[in-house]
């Protein structure tokens, strides 16, 4: 006798051989390919008063995800003009993508003009109603907004899945057969598409890819792109990113090919054809590898300062994560050079001690009378990035500490990037109490004795995103009242126009706050 369970295991692997047959077959028909039509609704396009960008998107990443879009078309926002488009559309494409029309107006008229298309018509879906009743609270839900939940009747709710935590989005994506009905807003769009992009991935393509980071002005290495993107025509494809923000990189080029071989010979190209030394390293997730790539400088072989500073700073951190939890203890960070450095030494010894559950760090920032807007960026982005807990506070130091001790009393250490070439800080040791007239912290000191040179080493190599005042001229971070671009890195050109070389550039250590005023 055959049990249930062995019958339903038959029966799926039954199911599982006539599937792949089925794809076999649909594949030998139509050589592998999967295609898609965009469909843009709305009349304001149409008249010139907003400009298309969704259609880009879309094409962008459908193409990363081996399928071919054929075509593109926009419509106003009339029903008929919906539904033979629609209707068409379906009928000759794998995929089809519509954006706009979806709002609680009385000129959304996507849903209908769908359901007009495959002879059906609209009707409140109950799930829908739900989750807009749970999304904008039932309150506020009127009837223009129960709009929205008037889809045809045989459409599906299409929920994205996070890709970094699994959870299921809020808000579903409205299908009609292969009919997928996105929102116009681009930022909706594009979010909703990122989640839900594995539903048109064509599985039998791979797309492989590089990027190489350039270290010059776009204009000045167009036409050797050029000459390399005409040279592999549609078998590499090259696309070219100004950057004017980065530290590290003036142009990303990305390759883009289904041949590895291809890809690898075009990269190979244009390394060759661009000046000698422009192409430069870059690591696009330096906080994600941290552990790693800190690890890597732990464990090498190699003795020179560089490497014998960061092993010492991460054996101090690692003595304090002995010594405290992590709700314990805070890392002073007020954005500069230093500090940022030991945030992402910090992070890399918790990632490597606790992989699985890396919990949140906090910082404390006493923002100072007058901080540079710059400065206040770079600590927002900061947390992001580093997923920090910011303890914020404003104004002097050791009347804020007091105030620390009162609203965090777990809080027993702070982890600074203090360094022994700062004022009043030649006595300290890699755990000092602060004074016996300040409020009583320990004071873990883990990068006392780097230099400022190894500290320029450290962010470099790895990466790192810094304050983007260092890249202007400036060496040490104080007020905006107190603090100005460093003399020595002054240039002047023959115009008699100022300019400031970056921080990392400054030779000599001794230096390092002549742009200081205290
Ligand atoms: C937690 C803490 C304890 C201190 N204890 C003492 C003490 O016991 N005795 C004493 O005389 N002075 C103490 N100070 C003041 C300290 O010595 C410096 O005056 C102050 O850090 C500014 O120094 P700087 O501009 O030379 O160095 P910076 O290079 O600006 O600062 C050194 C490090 O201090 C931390 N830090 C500095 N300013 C801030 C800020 N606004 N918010 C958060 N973190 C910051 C950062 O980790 C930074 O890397 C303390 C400061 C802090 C933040
Ligand atoms: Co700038
Ligand atoms: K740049
Ligand atoms: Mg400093």
């Amino acid at each position: 006798m055959l049990g249930t369970q062995t019958i339903v295991r038959h029966w799926r692997r039954l199911d599982t051989v006539v599937r792949h047959l089925v794809r076999q077959q649909c594949s030998a028909m139509d050589g592998n390919r999967v295609t898609a039509g965009i469909i843009i609704v709305g009349d304001e396009i149409l008249k010139g008063q907003t400009q298309d960008t969704n259609s880009h998107f879309l094409c962008r990443r459908l193409f990363a995800l081996g399928v071919e879009v054929k075509r593109v078309s926009v419509i106003g926002d009339d029903l008929d003009d919906i539904a033979t488009e629609v209707l068409e559309f379906s009928r000759n494409y794998t995929h089809v993508i519509t954006s706009g029309g979806v709002g609680p107006t009385h000129d959304d008229m996507t849903f209908e003009g769908v359901a007009k298309a495959f002879s059906t018509s609209t009707a409140p879906h109950p799930e829908l109603v739900q989750v807009l009743k749970d999304y904008f609270g039932p309150d506020n839900l009127d009837s223009a907004m129960m709009k929205m939940a008037q889809i045809p009747s045989t459409a599906k709710l299409q929920y994205g899945v996070h890709k970094t935590t699994g959870e299921r989005t809020k808000y579903p994506l409205v299908s009609v057969n292969n009919v997928y009905m996105f929102p116009g807003v681009p930022s909706l769009m594009e979010r909703a598409f990122v989640l839900l992009e594995d539903l048109f991935r064509n599985p039998d393509v791979t797309f492989h890819t590089e990027e190489l980071y350039i270290n010059r002005t776009e204009s000045s290495i167009a036409q050797e792109i050029k000459t390399v993107a005409d040279q592999f025509g549609k078998s590499v494809v090259i696309g070219s990113y100004p950057d004017l923000h980065n530290s590290y990189y003036q142009v990303k080029i990305s390759l883009e090919s289904t041949s590895q071989d291809q890809l690898n010979k075009a990269s190979v190209q244009i390394k060759s054809s661009v000046p000698a030394g422009s192409v430069v390293p870059f690591e696009k997730d330096p906080v994600g590898t941290a552990a790693e790539h800190v690890y890597d400088i732990v464990n090498s072989k190699v003795d020179d300062t560089f490497h014998t500073s960061v092993r010492h700073a991460v054996s101090i951190i690692e003595q304090a994560l002995d010594k405290y939890t992590l709700k314990d203890m805070c890392l002073g960070f007020n954005g500069g050079k230093d500090c940022t450095l030991l945030l992402h030494l910090f992070h890399a010894v918790v990632q490597k001690k606790y992989p699985d559950e890396i919990g949140k760090l906090q910082a404390l920032y006493i923002r100072s009378r007058l901080p540079f807007p710059e400065v206040e960026l770079f600590v927002q982005q900061a947390c992001k990035r580093y997923n920090l807990e910011l303890i914020r506070y404003e104004g002097r130091i050791k009347e804020n500490l007091a105030a620390l001790k009162d609203g965090h009393p777990n809080i027993k250490a702070v982890l600074m990037g203090t360094r022994k070439t700062d004022p009043y800080s030649d006595h300290l040791d890699s755990f000092s109490m602060t004074d016996a007239d300040w409020p009583q912290f320990m004071r873990v000191n883990p990068i006392l004795n780097w230099t400022y040179e190894t500290v320029w080493t450290f962010l470099r190599t790895l990466c790192l995103p810094y304050c983007s005042l260092y890249d202007h001229g400036y060496t040490s971070l104080g007020s905006m009242n107190n603090t100005h671009p460093n003399p020595s890195l002054q240039i002047v050109d023959s115009n008699g126009i100022v300019s400031y070389k970056p921080a990392y550039q400054l030779l000599d250590n001794g230096n390092e706050r002549d742009g200081r005023n205290v």
